[in-house]
């Protein structure tokens, strides 16, 4: 088993409103350096708070009432292990950065300006819209540049931009492109230009929220295949999360199912498909008749 990156100890966040929400119950798990991690659950069952809960990027009536969040520093690349099985301290943390460089991190105890900084440098997300959130009146470039100026402030200013060239080419979007400003980028390629900001300084874990629900299913199609791609070449771990369970299926190592606020189930892809343990797993297979077969039992009885 490959070794951990983040680790969440019995995290559990609560929407302080009349009555009180228990969003996220008690929740437990560990994600592996490198691996794919498919969040799956029904529309309200937590997944987005646990999501913005392990970043600390919640706000009130939001309250992590209890649990913890460790972040394991070291190596992006899953397959560079020392002899002994540590990583090579060498490959831990490459670039100057403000947040401690302890082997474990606590995200709880960071002062909010290390948590700043320790999300794009560690861990980056991609939210559902997030395309949305470019800012319409700067170019592609200079909101590229915003990132590295703020956090890699040593950085020349020829290797900002050949650093951007390359972040967009990764995601299979042409590097002319950095002139352009986002109206002129269809919604597909906005994303895209998320997906590589969130690269942008090689973190060990992007989580994705729901990242190509807006966009149409071919588009979907060609970006996760991009991410799973990304990331066998870069070694970053990936939560992923959305309604869409064969998506899942397609994509990740492994895939925890959600329900009020609680994982009821957490395993392997493949036995999540094939040997199901928990009753509501089963129900929600059930519910995609793509992969029951229902359908094809269906289209035939119709045909007959
Ligand atoms: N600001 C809020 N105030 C009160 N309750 C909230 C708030 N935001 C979310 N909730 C509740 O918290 C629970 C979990 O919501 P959450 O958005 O995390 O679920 P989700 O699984 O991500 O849903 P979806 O897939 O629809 O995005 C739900 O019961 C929701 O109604």
């Amino acid at each position: 088993m490959s070794r951990p990156v983040l680790t969440i100890e019995n995290l559990s966040v609560d929407y302080l409103v009349e009555p009180v929400v228990h969003a996220v119950k008690d929740v437990s798990f560990t994600l592996r350096r490198g691996e794919i991690l498919g969040l799956a659950g029904e529309s309200g069952c937590g997944k987005s708070t646990l999501a913005y809960g392990m970043v600390r990027l919640l706000k009130p009536p939001a309250a992590i009432t209890a649990g913890r969040v460790v972040f394991h520093a070291g190596s992006t690349s899953p397959a560079t292990p020392s002899p002994s099985g540590t990583p090579s301290p060498s490959l831990a943390a490459p670039s100057p950065s403000p947040v401690p460089s302890a082997r474990d991190i606590d995200w709880g105890e960071l002062s909010a300006e290390e948590l700043r900084m320790a999300r794009w440098d560690r861990i980056s997300m991609v939210f559902q819209g997030a395309m949305n959130s470019l800012n319409p009146v700067i170019s592609i470039l200079d909101q590229f540049e915003d990132v590295f100026v703020t956090h890699r402030p040593r950085m020349s200013r020829g290797e900002r931009r050949r650093r951007c060239g390359d972040l967009l080419e990764r995601v299979g979007v042409d590097r002319t492109r950095l002139r352009s400003y986002p109206h002129e980028l269809s919604g597909g390629m906005r994303q895209r230009v998320m997906i590589a900001m969130a690269m942008a300084l090689e973190p060990q874990i992007m989580i994705m929220d729901e990242p190509t629900t807006a966009l149409d299913v071919v588009v979907q199609r060609d970006i996760l295949r991009e991410i799973s791609r990304l990331r066998d070449e870069l070694g970053f771990a990936v939560i992923f999360i959305t309604h869409d369970l064969p998506l899942l299926l397609e994509i990740s190592d492994r895939i925890a199912v959600m329900r009020h606020g609680e994982i009821v189930e957490l395993d392997d892809a493949a036995r999540i498909y094939h040997e199901p343990r928990h009753q509501y797993t089963r129900k929600l297979l059930a519910s995609f008749p793509s992969l029951t077969g229902d359908r094809a039992a269906f289209v035939r009885g119709a045909a007959s």
